[in-house]
Order: C-alpha cells, then structure tokens, then sequence
C-alpha cells in the first residue's frame, strides 16, 4: 500500500462536547485509515458517536485533538489547517445524506449543476455532466422533474449524483438507503460500489440498515466513543 491509497487517515481523534459536569466523551483516541476503493459502514448503538465522527471527516466539526489528512493533505493538526473549509469540501468531499435534501425550487438536473456553478464549472460543461451522471444513475429521465414529483427511490439517486457531481475521493453518506425498499436500497449500495471502484474513490456510511451489510468491505464497529472492533465485510 502507498501512502496514495489512503484517502482518510485519522490519528488519535477525540472530541468532546461541553465541559465540567455537563462534558460529553463523544469520540476518544479513534485511528482510522479508509484506502481508495474502500467502502466500509459505521455502526454502533445511538449516541456512540457516528455522526460525530462522519461529520469530523466532513470538515463540518473540528475535533477537540488528534490529526485529520484527506486524500494526502493535512487538513486538521489541533487546528483547521486551510482557511476556506466550503472549498476543502467542494474539492474533497461529498455528502449524501438520509433525506436527500435537495432544493425544491430545482429541477432535478439543476440539483446536480448547482455543484458544478459552486466549483466554477462553464455552464454547458456542468449540464452536460449532471446529464451524465443522472443517467448512469437510471434517472435521467426524470432530470427535468422537480424533487416533490419524483419518488423516494428516484429523488435519492440525484442526491447521489450530485454528491458525486464534482469527482470527490471521499464519499460520505448517513443512512442513504434508510427510506428505501430492500432492493432499491441494495442497487443503490451497488451503485456506489461500483462507483468506488471506478473512480477510486472511498465511501463511508452510518448505517443501521442490516439488509445491506453484506455490501461493505469493512464494518466499523463504534462504542462509547471508541472502535471496539474493525472487521470484514463481504470476502
Ligand atoms: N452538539 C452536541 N452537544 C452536546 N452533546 C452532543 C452534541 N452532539 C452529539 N452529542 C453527544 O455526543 C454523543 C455522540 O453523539 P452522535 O450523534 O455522534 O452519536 P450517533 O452514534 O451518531 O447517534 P445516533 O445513532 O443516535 O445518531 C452522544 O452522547 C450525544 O448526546
């Protein structure tokens, strides 16, 4: 393995929130490295400190310590490392998320290239590829469509597409087939496999959904805080 293939490494994370009597441990000493290619889901009871963690790789909440590198850059080192953190985002990252929270007002396609315009993409560039991108993801026929026409399964995939719409290495995603049938939310996992694969990309889910663990590389085990165990998924 080169250093290259590890697109996420973080080095002792804590994080807590508040302080004295009312402080919470909600993360303490994690290290974890995700390679390119790698799809690995988050587990654990409620309140172990998924989100806390999904949203710290996201550059969304600094960790109290502990150092975070993305896709080779040092990103966090006791503090933010880069000023503008929306850009770090842009580049880097991208977030799909339980309801797929796209824009109401936005056809389906201008949920995609609102990305692009955000990243200083030419216009007719940005069209053409959310076009490409909803059909990969078998909704481009619906790339006309406003959010509140398009079913749960549809809306969720030009939530993908838009997540992936500017080539980030670090795909993050919180419970995205939670409101989806079993096989909806199977083709969808395969999908973003696929996409993995692919573009060597990462992806990291919380999930709680046990209908789709056989389609994890790895499985995260989070406990009070800590790993408590970093296993295989499927072989
Ligand atoms: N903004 C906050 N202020 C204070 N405590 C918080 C805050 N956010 C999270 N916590 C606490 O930190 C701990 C971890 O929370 P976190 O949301 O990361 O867990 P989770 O595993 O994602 O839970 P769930 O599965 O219920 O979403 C919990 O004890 C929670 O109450």
């Amino acid at each position: 393995m080169t250093r290259e293939d590890v697109l996420i490494d973080l080095q002792g994370i804590a994080k807590h929130y508040g302080e004295g009597e009312t402080r919470v441990d909600a993360l303490r000493s994690i290290d974890l490295q995700v390679r390119a290619g790698e799809v690995i889901a988050l587990l654990g009871p409620s309140g172990s400190g998924k989100t806390t963690l999904l949203n710290i790789i996201g550059c969304i909440l600094a960790p109290s310590a502990g150092r975070v590198t993305l896709d080779g850059e040092p990103v966090f080192d006791g503090h933010w490392l880069r000023r503008d953190l929306r850009r770090l985002r842009l580049e880097k990252i991208g977030f799909i998320f339980q309801s797929h929270n796209l824009l109401p007002f936005l056809t389906a396609e201008e949920n995609v290239s609102v990305v692009l315009d955000l990243a200083r993409w030419p216009a007719d560039k940005a069209r053409e590829r959310s076009r490409q991108l909803l059909d990969y993801l078998e909704v481009g026929r619906r790339a006309a469509a406003k959010p509140a026409l398009l079913s749960g399964g549809e809306a969720q995939r030009v939530a993908i597409a838009r997540a992936l719409a500017n080539q980030p290495r670090i795909i993050l995603a919180d419970e995205p087939t939670a409101a989806l049938d079993s096989k909806r939310a199977q083709l969808v996992m395969d999908l973003l496999r696929k996409l993995a694969a692919e573009q060597q990309a990462c992806i990291v889910t919380v999930t709680h959904d046990e209908k789709i663990f056989d389609r994890f590389d790895r499985l995260i085990h989070l406990r009070d805080g800590m790993l408590s165990s970093d296993g295989p998924g499927v072989e």
